[in-house]
């Protein structure tokens, strides 16, 4: 889960082929997906069963096109903002080597294929959530939320929370109270995962325009609102455990990652360094990979041990 992309050094992009692929922001779509995965595991008992394969294998792909249509949309739209901005600026939009209307086509494209996958092959709930989704992040966020107000992550991040749901109404049909909680500790882990970056990056959304809370109400405000928010999910990490959603396997993991988590804030908050606002962002990806995976591996063996 290390970062090129996260520093200023740009990922090669030598074919056209690259160029469109780094515009789906892969990474962060994996771990998306992932998400979505789990959610699609932790609906059905145990492993799934025949048709449900096939199921779970078109909503995968489907989730995974449609979230990528949604990446490069917002690469589409913040081709100037990017452009301004280190982190950013090798982006194959910011730099002009992709056209406004080839960039619009492929995103087009994807969410054409992934949103056409979903209906045929899983179901139009979820064709309709993931659409939502993607409206959501694309553009609620991107073109209003994000240029307009600090709390633009927190309010746009309820889309980056959809992946479970999504994945629940795949094999469901349904949006169950389970994936519901899964979806509330995506949204309250996203404030700590994009600030901790925002704040050794700070620089760059200034330049930008962007009114990103430590730009608009100073790091040392940012820092404690990233405790609070640490604080906040941890708690609402054990309410799987609490509802008899998941038992001790995930209960330990949740209480490991989320001290873990807490202790990173509360060090930034106790003494800030740029390094150390890196490392609480890269854990933050750490935290959530492993705590999903933690959800997954106990409803497996739960069943076999309890
Ligand atoms: C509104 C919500 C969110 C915001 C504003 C946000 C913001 C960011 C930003 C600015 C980066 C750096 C990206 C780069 O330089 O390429 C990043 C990286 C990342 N984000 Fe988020 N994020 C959000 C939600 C999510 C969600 C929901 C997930 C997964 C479930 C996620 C997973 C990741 C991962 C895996 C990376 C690392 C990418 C890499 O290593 O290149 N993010 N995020
Ligand atoms: C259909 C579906 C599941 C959609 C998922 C939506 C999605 C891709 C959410 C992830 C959030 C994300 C990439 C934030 C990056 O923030 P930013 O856009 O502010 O970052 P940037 O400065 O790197 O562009």
């Amino acid at each position: 889960m290390s970062s090129t992309s996260t520093s200023a050094a740009a990922p090669v992009t030598s074919s056209r082929w690259q160029q469109y692929y780094q515009l789906t922001k892969p990474r962060v779509v994996q771990l998306i997906v992932f998400c979505a995965v789990i959610g699609m595991a932790l609906a059905v008992p145990g492993l799934p069963e025949g048709r449900e394969w096939l199921t779970a294998l078109a909503a995968t792909a489907g989730i995974w096109l449609v979230a990528g249509a949604a990446a490069a949309f917002n690469c589409l739209i913040e081709q100037q903002i990017d452009a301004k901005m280190k982190r950013t600026a090798w982006r194959a939009t910011a730099k002009g080597e992709l056209s406004r209307a080839q960039t619009l086509t492929f995103s087009a494209l994807l969410c054409a294929v992934g949103s056409a996958m979903l209906w045929f092959w899983v179901n139009p709930l979820t064709m309709w959530l993931t659409f939502a989704t993607f409206v959501g992040y694309a553009v609620i966020y991107t073109v209003i939320l994000k240029p307009m107000t600090p709390q633009n992550i927190v309010i746009g991040g309820a889309s980056g929370a959809m992946p479970p749901v999504l994945g629940w109404a795949a094999m469901r049909g349904d949006v169950g109270s389970e994936a519901m909680l899964m979806c509330l500790i995506i949204f309250l882990w996203t404030p700590p995962h994009f600030w901790a970056l925002a704040l050794y990056r700070t620089e760059d959304y200034r330049k930008a325009g962007l009114p990103m809370l430590p730009v608009t109400h100073g790091g040392e405000f940012t820092r404690l609102q990233i405790v609070l928010y640490t604080w906040i999910l941890l708690a609402a990490t054990l309410l799987p455990f609490l509802t008899g959603m998941s038992g001790w396997i995930y209960l330990v993991a949740a209480i490991v990652l989320g001290l873990r988590f807490c202790h990173y804030a509360w060090r930034l908050w106790k003494q800030y360094s740029d390094q150390l606002a890196r490392q609480t962002f890269l854990f933050s990806i750490w935290h959530l990979s492993l705590l999903f995976a933690a959800l997954l591996v106990d409803h497996y063996v739960q069943p076999w041990i309890s």
